[in-house]
């Protein structure tokens, strides 16, 4: 993991060579997303108000702040994009999951 987020990418001398880079950090960030969905799912469950019903812009807001600092060519607005994406696919992952159980 620490080559992917290392800034100082090795010099990438062919297409396929850069295509293989790419194939192992979408893998990387695949486990990743995989990660993030089941506990933002459990955080539904925690909250008084879970999935889209009880949203909260603020906190989103602070995370794509946070990414921003640590991605700056990507910059807030498009993490904002990319984060809006990854938060609504796990909103409605929860709901899904919430709804077998309720059996509704
Ligand atoms: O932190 C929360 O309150 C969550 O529900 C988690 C989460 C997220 O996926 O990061 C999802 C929806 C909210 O709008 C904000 C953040």
């Amino acid at each position: 993991m620490h080559e992917l987020i290392d800034s100082t990418e090795p010099a990438i001398g062919s297409l396929a060579e850069a295509r293989a880079a790419i194939d192992e950090i979408d893998a990387a960030l695949a486990v990743l997303l995989e990660r993030r969905t089941a506990i933002a799912g459990q955080v539904q469950r925690l909250k008084p108000v879970g999935g889209f019903a009880g949203r909260n812009r603020e906190r989103e807001h602070e995370i794509v702040m946070a990414m921003a600092a640590k991605a700056p060519s990507l910059g807030p607005e498009r993490l904002a994009k990319i984060m809006n994406a990854v938060i609504e696919a796990g909103l409605e992952v929860a709901e899904q999951r919430r709804a077998a159980r309720d059996g509704s």
